[in-house]
């Protein structure tokens, strides 16, 4: 393979470090194989080299391209994660006496029975309510998960909890990571979290450790550098030394883990704090897909501030990847069974999705055509969901009111979605309810220990449970929407989610289910039958998964299901977007975008919830025109809704083709369009002055914009009905 000019430039650079922005599909594993050879032809010896990858998988297929592409005998250096080399690490640092030695947990309930004393603890006087919520299984996975990204960023617990937006019941968790931790010091454990946390406090600490591990290498070689977090980011800095050059690979359009302490504009800030200068190079060119969707990507983040000045190249030999937009789940069904009838297997077709709850409505739809999936996380199976199981218990009660007598059906429609009970309570409580069918006096020692809003809802709820038999004749969906009515679904999934998205992701999912019970007409019965015996999942299907999830994979056929405004973007009334969040919701579009090869579909839905303004900023359909003009060797000129962006395109092609602005470009001007408001736009108001737009939300053809008036303050504003100016 002839590698690009690009690309030889990172693989001949001299000396010092170096930073190269990779667009999606540059070729980068080819690039940094062809790095390391030449290294090695240079005369560097193989164990002074190091590369590191972000997960197991992409070293995998880097050490097999590596080995592939070497003269027989040659030495290799070593390719790693950086789990693995905390792992190594912390054997050498327990060896030589620096860490007491400690067993790796690897099973979930080892580690929960931990969180579980942890709490505990920290609870010891709290009353029985407040314990009780806070063991909930999802609130002690969310205490985990904070426990360990305090240790992936270095932060202290209560910094980092100031960052995450927990809800108000989870103030526990800073003086539980205290707990938590002196309990795995106690056992002798530790975490997957460990491996790189403690190694890299000794190291931190320890001048005499930290002169034993450094000064072995010349060269590191780094790859998804946008992503790294602050305890990779550190250890990476104490192994190069003042010696070791540094090459680092990454995409800041790609970067999405900002939640987690990840900034597009690391890539260069960070990178120059911690190693100083550094030769920048761009690898600009795809292989991966046609101009059309390089096009349709270059369009979509050209909407970003933040971002690196840099368009993506189609390479010619690329197939010519074809983009279309539309809605519901029938076209869904169709572009996959087009795909089938083209003998092409479904493997090589992904449903990419920006929310798990978002998949629910797909996996329905595609039980219901008998299309075959699989699910990137198999406990996301819709019929495994707690809440999906206990919404078609509700309407098993309806058509059987014998439930009534079975504790085991009580228990389930009494804890999902939660009452914030103890299991324990909840079990006996049925057990009464199932024997006597009825509801125990005010005195009953198993009322006692219940306070007495858990009283009045458990009560509630057994109400509606003895009236939904009576209710049977009503279609599945006025059933459901009655039961999470009643329930108060929507508040106490936001109460029971230890974040606020997670809670809001249920919500969602309770939507999409009512949607999809109307939708589908699902007969009860057909509902009940599922759940009770969900057909399992296909390892030849379509693989279903979220964007995140799809981060470094491609496909043939990627279709983006869910591109709806609060879908995607994601956001909402309680959650609004600011110009951070927006855009890095952007650079998740882009990604989803980027895994096609030959075709994408984004499809929105048929519901109350208008198109994302992803898919009009995206203007997919001039990546299909000029894609087009380019294949035909056309001449006549273009109307396009970016001039500027074409003309540019066509210059790194060295292309000549006269384009124009489309009517419909200026028509969106004047209408303000989507991308007419945008955050840190300056305006000026006939009566409040001066101002910088802050955010820009809901129907992208009639926002309303959040200003920040210099004089006036700040202030919500219906954008097409306001005397604005923009300056
Ligand atoms: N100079 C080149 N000419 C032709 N094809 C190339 C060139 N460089 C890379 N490719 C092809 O591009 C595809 C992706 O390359 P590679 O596996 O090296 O990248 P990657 O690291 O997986 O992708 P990404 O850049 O998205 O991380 C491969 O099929 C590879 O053969």
């Amino acid at each position: 393979m002839k590698l690009t000019s690009e690309q030889w430039a990172v693989v001949r650079h001299r000396k010092g470090h170096a930073r190269v922005a990779a667009v999606a599909g540059a070729g980068k594993t080819t690039t940094l194989v062809a790095r390391v050879l030449h290294l090695l032809q240079r005369g560097v010896p193989a164990r002074r080299i190091l590369v590191l990858m972000f997960n197991r998988a992409a070293r995998e297929d880097f050490t097999a391209k590596l080995v592939a592409m070497a003269p027989p005998g040659q030495p290799l250096p070593e390719v790693r994660t950086f789990h693995s080399i905390g792992h190594r690490l912390t054997q050498s640092l327990t060896r030589w006496g620096w860490l007491s030695p400690r067993e790796l947990l690897t099973a979930d309930w080892q580690r929960e029975r931990l969180l579980r004393q942890a709490v505990y603890t920290c609870l010891e006087t709290a009353d029985n309510s407040t314990r009780d919520a806070a063991l909930e299984a999802e609130r002690l996975e969310a205490l985990g998960n904070f426990c360990d990204l305090v240790k992936a960023e270095m932060a202290t617990p209560a910094e980092f909890y100031e960052r995450l937006d927990y809800g108000p019941d989870t103030l526990h968790f800073v003086e539980a990571f205290d707990h938590y931790e002196a309990l795995l010091e106690q056992h002798g454990r530790m975490t997957y979290a460990d491996l790189l946390y403690r190694p890299l406090r000794c190291l931190e600490n320890e001048e005499e450790a930290r002169a034993r591990v450094q000064g072995f290498l010349d060269h590191v070689i780094i790859d998804e550098y946008q992503d790294i977090n602050e305890a990779q980011q550190r250890l990476l800095s104490l192994l190069t030394g003042a010696r070791a050059e540094v090459m680092a690979v990454g995409d800041a359009n790609q970067c999405i883990y900002e939640w987690r302490g990840a900034r597009p504009d690391y890539m260069l800030e960070r990178f120059e704090a911690t190693f100083g200068q550094a030769t920048d190079y761009p690898l600009s060119m795809t292989f991966r897909h046609g101009h059309a969707l390089a096009l349709t990507a270059n369009h979509a983040i050209r909407n970003n501030r933040r971002r690196p000045d840099q368009l993506c190249i189609a390479a010619p030999q690329n197939p010519q990847t074809t983009l279309d937009a539309g809605q519901g789940a029938t076209r869904l069904i169709e572009e996959l069974q087009a795909w089938q009838h083209q003998a092409r297997p479904l493997q090589q077709a992904c449903v990419l999705v920006r929310n798990w709850a978002l998949s629910v409505a797909v996996q329905l739809q595609l039980l219901r055509a008998g299309i075959p999936f699989r699910l990137a996380r198999e406990e996301r199976f819709v019929f495994r969901l707690p809440l999906v199981q206990a919404l078609a218990g509700y309407l098993r009660l309806s058509r059987d009111a014998r439930l009534l007598h079975d504790p085991a059906h009580l228990f389930l429609l009494l804890s999902q979605p939660t009452s914030f009970v103890a299991r324990e309570r909840l079990q006996t409580l049925s057990l009464h309810l199932a024997q006597t069918q009825h509801w125990p006096d005010r005195q009953d020692a198993l009322l006692a220990s219940l306070k007495p809003a858990q009283r009045r809802t458990l009560k509630r709820r057994w109400e509606l449970l003895c009236e939904l038999p009576r209710l049977a004749n009503l279609p599945p969906a006025k059933l459901l929407e009655i039961v999470v009515e009643r329930l108060d679904a929507e508040k106490v999934l936001k109460r029971a989610a230890a974040r606020r998205e997670k809670g809001e992701e249920d919500v969602r999912l309770l939507d999409v289910l009512i949607e999809q019970a109307d939708e589908l007409a699902l007969a009860p019965d057909e509902l009940i039958e599922r759940q009770q015996r969900p057909k399992g999942e296909q390892d030849d299907g379509v693989l279903i998964t979220t964007v995140h999830g799809a981060k470094g994979l491609e496909w043939p056929l990627v279709v983006l299901w869910g591109m709806n405004e609060e879908d995607f973007p994601y956001y909402s009334k309680d959650n609004p977007l600011d110009e951070e969040r927006l855009e890095e919701e952007r650079r998740l579009f882009y990604v989803a975008i980027t895994r096609a090869q030959e075709r994408l579909v984004m499809l929105h839905d048929t519901g109350d919830h208008r198109p994302s303004r992803f898919l009009a900023e995206s203007a997919w359909q001039d990546g299909n025109l000029v894609a087009q003009a380019l294949a035909n060797n056309g001449r006549d000129s273009l109307s396009v809704k970016v001039p500027a962006l074409i003309e540019r395109y066509f210059a790194a092609l060295g292309v000549e083709l006269p384009v124009e602005c489309s009517l419909s470009a200026e028509a969106d001007t004047v209408a303000g369009s989507p991308t007419y408001y945008r955050p840190g736009q300056q305006v000026r108001h006939d009566v409040f002055g001066h101002g910088e737009i802050l955010i820009v939300e809901g129907d992208p053809d009639n926002p309303v914009i959040d200003v920040r008036f210099t004089h006036a303050g700040r202030r919500r504003l219906i954008a097409r009905r306001s005397p604005l100016e923009l300056l």
